[in-house]
Order: C-alpha cells, then sequence, then structure tokens
C-alpha cells in the first residue's frame, strides 16, 4: 500500500477498490432502530420561571442517570459561524494530499491528521477514518505545526467555536454541580484553564460499509463533549441498555455526551455512554467533536461532596496520570473500567 494510503483512506478509496483491505474487516454487532430519541435538554428554560428551570433540571439529571447523552437546543450559537466552521471543515478535507500531510500525525504523537493509530500491531482492527486531532487548549499546549498553521479561514471559525462551546461547557458544568448537588467552585475549579481538544472526524464512503467501522465502540474520556454534525449524514450510534441504536440529532442541536471523568465524578451516578460511528457506501461523513477536561492540576476521583454517605467506588488520580493511562490504550471500550475500586 502506498504511504499516502497508509494515512488517509480518503487516498485508497481514489483506487476504486471494491474490497476493503484486511484490517478494516470487523464484524460490527448490528444496531436496532428505536422509537426512543436522545433527550433534548432546552437551554432556554433556563432563563424561564422558576418552575419551568426546576423541571428542566429534573430532566437534564435523567438524561444524564439513564443516557449520558442529551441535544441542547436553544445553545445561543450564532447559525452563521457553525456554516462557516462546516465549509472550512470540507474544504480542508477537499484540499490537495500534500497541504493535508503538513499536519500529518508524527512519529510517537497522537495529534495530528491521519488515520487512527494502532497501537499494537498483531490482527488489531482499524477505523475507517482520517482524522485531525488536536488538543486546543491551555493555548501554550497547542503545537506549532498544527493549529497555528490551520489555513486562516478554518483557524478564525473554529477559534470562534471554541470560545462560543467554552461558555456552553462552563454553563453545562454549572448545571452539573447543582443537579449532583455539589459546590459549583469545586467543579469550576477543576476545568479551570482546563485540557480541551477537538477532532474533526472525516469518514469516507466505503465499498463494503457493512464490514467496517469508522470509530470503534468506546466512551469518551473527557469530562463533557460536545459533537456537531458537519454534514447531514447519520452515522452516529449509542449502546442503549445492551443494544446498538442508531441516533438521529435534530439538524441544529448540539450533541453533548458525558465523558468518563463525569462518571467518575458522579461516583458512577451518571453515565458515560458508550457510542461509535459507522460508515455508508456512497455519502462521505463528518463531524467535530470538542472534549473539555480538568486542568493538570485537578484530581479525577469522585466528588468530596458526594462521598459524605456513600462509598467511592472509582480511585481518585492526578489529571496527569490519567491522561497517561487514558492515551496509552486505543480509543475503544470504557477506559473508567480501570479505576474502578
Ligand atoms: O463522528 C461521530 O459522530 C462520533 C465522534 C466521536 O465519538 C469522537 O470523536 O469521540
Ligand atoms: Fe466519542
Amino acid at each position: 500500500m502506498a504511504d499516502s494510503q497508509q494515512i488517509s483512506i480518503q487516498e485508497l478509496i481514489k483506487t476504486k477498490i471494491k474490497e476493503v483491505p484486511l484490517k478494516y474487516v470487523i464484524d460490527p454487532e448490528p444496531a436496532i432502530p428505536s422509537e426512543f430519541s436522545v433527550p433534548i435538554i432546552d437551554m432556554k428554560t433556563f432563563s424561564s420561571s422558576a418552575d419551568a428551570k426546576a423541571s428542566e433540571l429534573q430532566k437534564f439529571h435523567s438524561a444524564c442517570k439513564e443516557w449520558g447523552i442529551f441535544q441542547l437546543v436553544n445553545h445561543g450559537l450564532d447559525g452563521s459561524l457553525l456554516e462557516k466552521l462546516r465549509r472550512e471543515i470540507h474544504e480542508f478535507y477537499a484540499l490537495p494530499l500534500e497541504e493535508r500531510l503538513r499536519y500529518k500525525i508524527r512519529a510517537g504523537e497522537f495529534e495530528g491528521y491521519g488515520q487512527n493509530l494502532i497501537q499494537n500491531s498483531g490482527d488489531q482492527k482499524a477505523d475507517w477514518t482520517d482524522r485531525f486531532y488536536m488538543i486546543t487548549n491551555p493555548i501554550r499546549r497547542r503545537k506549532a505545526h498544527l493549529f497555528p498553521e490551520l489555513p486562516k479561514p478554518l483557524r478564525e471559525s473554529l477559534e470562534g467555536f471554541i470560545t462560543e462551546l467554552q461558555k456552553v461547557a462552563k454553563w453545562l458544568l454549572g448545571l452539573i454541580a447543582e443537579a449532583l448537588e455539589m459546590d459549583v467552585k469545586e467543579i469550576e475549579e477543576m476545568f479551570e484553564d482546563g485540557m480541551q481538544s477537538v477532532r474533526m472526524n472525516y469518514y469516507p464512503p466505503c465499498p463494503e460499509p457493512d464490514k467496517v467501522i469508522g470509530l470503534m465502540p468506546h466512551s469518551d474520556g473527557s469530562g463533557l463533549t460536545i459533537l456537531l454534525q458537519v454534514n447531514a449524514v447519520e452515522g452516529f450510534q449509542i449502546k442503549k441498555d445492551g443494544i446498538w441504536m442508531p441516533v438521529k440529532f435534530l439538524p441544529e442541536a448540539l450533541a453533548v455526551n458525558l465523558g468518563d471523568i463525569v462518571e467518575v465524578l458522579s461516583n458512577g451516578l451518571y453515565k458515560s455512554i458508550e457510542h461509535r460511528a459507522t460508515v455508508n457506501s456512497d455519502k462521505e461523513r463528518i463531524s467535530i467533536a470538542m472534549f473539555f477536561n480538568p486542568n493538570f492540576e485537578a484530581n479525577v476521583g469522585p466528588s468530596p461532596a458526594l462521598l459524605a454517605n456513600q462509598k467511592p467506588i472509582f480511585k481518585t488520580m492526578s489529571m496527569e496520570e490519567y491522561v497517561n493511562g487514558f492515551f496509552s490504550r486505543r480509543l475503544q471500550g470504557k477506559f473508567l473500567d480501570s479505576m474502578r475500586i
């Protein structure tokens, strides 16, 4: 396989393959369509009457307990900003290969553009995706050849998107503190100047879509993840009550899923949902996920506020230790299982 095709599936499919190479062939568990839809949380309701707010907070609390994912509407993000961001991400993936390769994943690193890494050789299977992952915050942790070197229009719209999402994430974390009856200061301090990262996921069309997976089943290692569908192609699925189900998002909603850190913080009351991405035969699919995490001075463990009347079910570790543990494995399954007491 030529080098470019090792880096990019987008290049591989230009060779008009009829069958997918063995390293991508898995046998994904089928999904079963469900009549249920992911809960919808309306941000506007929180600024209306006290009764309406209390009932929306209750809905939020149940969504976090039962689903670990919800769709946030009336989030106040500027439609034209989202429009521009979507256009610029498309343009990035339409760039000639040499341009995209300026950002390719370097040896021993996980940030950059390219296929998801296979950690151990053997017969480990690969995801059908060309992703671009990078740490965006704290700004001092941005790699000089990645974010600062992006094409200017993409960089500017990403910057705008990040600033807006930071406000939404801060508000959501405050809501989590309120729903869990924690001190809001505790969560604010934990996430202040936190580690944030972004992944632009590009899933090329696939000649045998039922044999591959865009992104293996996993829960996010983050505190919170905010996900935006970049084009209108479906493919996001969650495992709910042991069954995979496809998820349809409202076109302008932000999907918010809880990551492992919030599951640990809530001492298991809230759930980080297992999810995956599927691909299809004729359309590319693009999404962008932004991950919000605590800062490197924080500890990851059950909130002391919750331990007054319950035993911890997870260990506490430093954020540094947590991040090293998380990135030393591939994105698959649930990392927090290794933190259970
Ligand atoms: O592409 C998607 O819809 C899912 C992306 C995702 O789960 C991730 O980037 O962690
Ligand atoms: Fe994810």
